[in-house]
């Protein structure tokens, strides 16, 4: 349980978990802030930090309006209007209570809502919440729209967009207020209601002009038939009987609402739908036609533009009629992900986000404005326990809790810089999937409407207690708006613009003067195209010189890495000269001494050998004269005889 004493109240810091109640605390309300602020303005990658005097002329400011908003800024007249602020529009919105057994203690004062803590002294155990709006539980959906969600489209020229979210525990109501049943339409259907009925004569039939990565793609023929293509797919994939119960979810809205036609001049409005759910922080496209049912998705990537999120490879689809508008919305939500908890048999386990862009392009001054709505519904924001998660539930209850304490986190940031007027901490929208596709009305870029729900149990007092503390940061956020207004794309296919031109309501008027500003735009165009094709020729004959330049640079090296190779062997062949001679010389010393024994030897041997030659005379002398001696003796005997 969540309890404040009073006597803390006044020190505590406001945070996700325990935020002060603006209107406990005078000096904490919300007050209009008398200085313009851009770092709201900025990325949450920017450091820098700008400020200007309300309604100041402001040359010296272009600059960094230019850096700021590039192209999409005008400097037209040099005066800059002061920009209108507002703070994030928080509206509560009670379900109706069904169960038996307790429900939670609280009244409700004009737009405040009072709690009373559990077990606490009365007096210092009430807590007070202020919103824009408070919606008791027998609010019908028509006047929740007409309160809070209506007055926001407005997309004419120069305005943002927005995002709705609705934000409460599980079983709140927050997939009942954005979408409604058959019979109790939603803020999404009365919102496609209203942009197709305001904007009926002016919607193009043919998806020709569509934006990529934020700026302005006039489309080809073949791209026009594609795209005309991938809405027949889904009209068949749906099949029949649709048609009926969105004609009377259409009858329902109409007979509760008056949408009149506004006037728009000249302008062609074109409409594309895209459609994502954000499941265990992955982001998965739900008008993707490539897949069918049951195979594995792919995860997408979300990048971040200057400040402006977009899904990589997200499938937008063209809607030039509302049952167009209608039949994305159905395929979307039959591809989206539903899982059971205890306290939600239909509970959805992920973000979903539908996203309405409405381009819109002035054909006589030539502008593209794109307005885009996002309507998110948020998973329950519950706790684990209660809602009886384990497994993939459990995964899937941990990823959501995360995703929505990181949305906390970055409104909390944002009011914080908001408040001391200085970027003290970047936004963290890049921790979860969620906040990096809705960061521009986290960062204030554009109008915020955060639906909260609750539904008043004994049993989620805890839950709805941090719910009401959330939406009281959220609440103090101030928006900054800015028209995002871009100038038609230099297009070879002036025949867009020219056929735009040609079909608008102002034609008969404007017809001579565009055909000379067609024709002045060919003439530019082939000077453009002349001059490309001689950078083209410069582009050539540099490349034809790097390519001779590398080739002698090429044959350079390879001489140098010869004459050093070559070198290198000479100075090896040296040194192993040297060091067989060194290896040779004590074998030299030794044959040297061999050879002199050798020759001393030989000496012996000639001695002897001349000696030998001396005994053998001197045998001879004995031998001859032991002949002589012997013939002496045998004439002796002969002689005895
Ligand atoms: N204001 C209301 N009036 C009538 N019925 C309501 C209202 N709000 C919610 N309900 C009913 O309460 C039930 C739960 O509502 P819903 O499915 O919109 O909750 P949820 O907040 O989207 O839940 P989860 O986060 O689990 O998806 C539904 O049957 C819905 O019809």
């Amino acid at each position: 349980m969540l309890t404040v004493p009073f006597g803390e109240m006044k020190r505590a810091q406001p945070s996700f978990l325990n935020a002060i109640e603006s209107s406990v605390d005078r000096r904490r309300r919300p007050r209009p802030i008398s200085r313009i602020r851009l770092e709201t303005l900025l990325a949450d990658d920017r450091q820098s930090c700008v400020s200007l005097p309300q309604g100041s002329t402001m040359p010296h400011a272009d600059a960094v309006l230019d850096e700021v908003f590039g192209d999409q800024y005008e400097p037209e007249g040099a005066v800059m209007e002061p920009k209108e602020e507002e703070t994030v529009k928080v509206c509560l919105r009670l379900r109706p209570y069904t169960k038996m057994g307790g429900r939670m203690s609280f009244k409700i004062k004009e737009n405040t809502l009072i709690a009373r803590c559990q077990g606490e002294n009365l007096s210092s155990s009430e807590k007070h919440y202020t919103f824009s709006n408070v919606f008791e539980d027998n609010v019908s959906q028509a006047e929740v729209y007409d309160c809070c969600i209506r007055p926001t489209i407005r997309p004419t020229l120069g305005e943002p967009g927005a995002t709705f979210l609705t934000y409460g525990t599980s079983g709140s109501g927050k997939t009942y207020t954005l979408l409604g049943n058959e019979g109790q339409p939603g803020i999404v259907p009365r919102s496609i209601e209203q942009i197709y009925e305001e904007l009926y004569d002016h919607i193009s039939t043919e998806p020709s002009l569509k934006m990529e990565c934020m700026k302005p793609i006039p489309l080809s023929d073949e791209s026009v038939l594609d795209e005309l293509r991938k809405l027949r797919t889904i009209k068949t994939r749906l099949g029949q009987g649709c048609e009926e119960s969105q004609a009377l979810i259409s009858d329902i809205i109409q007979s509760q609402h008056q949408f009149q036609p506004l006037d728009m001049g000249d302008k062609r409005v074109f409409i594309w739908i895209s459609f994502v759910e954000i499941y265990n922080e992955n982001v998965y496209d739900l008008l993707n036609l490539d897949g069918d049912y049951g195979c594995k998705r792919k995860p997408m990537k979300v990048l971040s533009n200057d400040g402006n999120a977009y899904i990589k490879g997200l499938s937008t689809l063209y809607a030039g009629t509302k049952e167009d508008a209608y039949n994305l919305l159905q395929y979307g939500l039959q591809s989206a992900t539903y899982g059971a908890t205890d306290v939600n048999s239909n509970s959805s386990r992920s973000h979903s986000i539908f996203t309405v862009t409405v381009i819109t392009h002035s054909v006589s001054t030539q502008r593209i404005s794109q307005s885009v709505y996002k309507f998110c519904d948020l998973a329950g924001s519950e706790r684990l326990k209660k809602t009886g998660t384990f497994g993939d539930r459990l995964k899937e209850a941990q990823k959501i809790n995360t995703s929505l304490l990181v949305l906390g986190r970055c409104l909390e940031t944002v009011h914080k810089n908001q408040k001391t007027k200085k970027i003290h901490d970047l936004v963290p929208v890049r921790d979860s999937k969620l906040t990096m596709i809705i960061q521009s009305a986290l960062l204030g870029k554009e109008p915020m409407t955060m639906i909260v729900n609750v539904y008043p149990t004994e049993e989620f007092y805890d839950e709805n207690l941090n719910v009401l503390n959330f939406s009281s940061i959220a609440k103090q956020i101030v928006i900054s708006k800015q028209p995002k207004i871009m100038k038609a794309p230099h297009s070879t296919r002036y025949s867009f613009f020219l056929s735009q031109a040609m079909g608008s309501p102002s034609s008969k008027i404007d017809t001579n003067q565009l055909l000379v500003e067609y024709e002045n735009l060919k003439q530019e165009n082939d000077r453009l195209i002349a001059e490309a094709e001689q950078k083209n020729a410069e582009i050539d004959c540099l490349q034809k010189k790097l390519v001779i330049q590398e080739f002698q640079l090429r044959n350079e090296l390879t001489d140098n890495f010869q004459q050093h190779f070559a070198n290198m062997e000479e100075s090896f062949q040296l040194r192993i000269q040297s060091a067989q001679e060194l290896a040779i010389l004590p074998f030299k010393h030794q044959m040297a001494s061999l050879e002199k024994k050798l020759k001393s030897k030989e000496q012996t041997i000639m001695e002897m050998e001349d000696e030998q030659d001396d005994y053998e005379r001197k045998l001879k002398a004995y031998e001859e004269e032991l002949n002589k001696y012997r013939l002496q003796q045998s004439r002796v005997r002969r002689l005895s005889v």
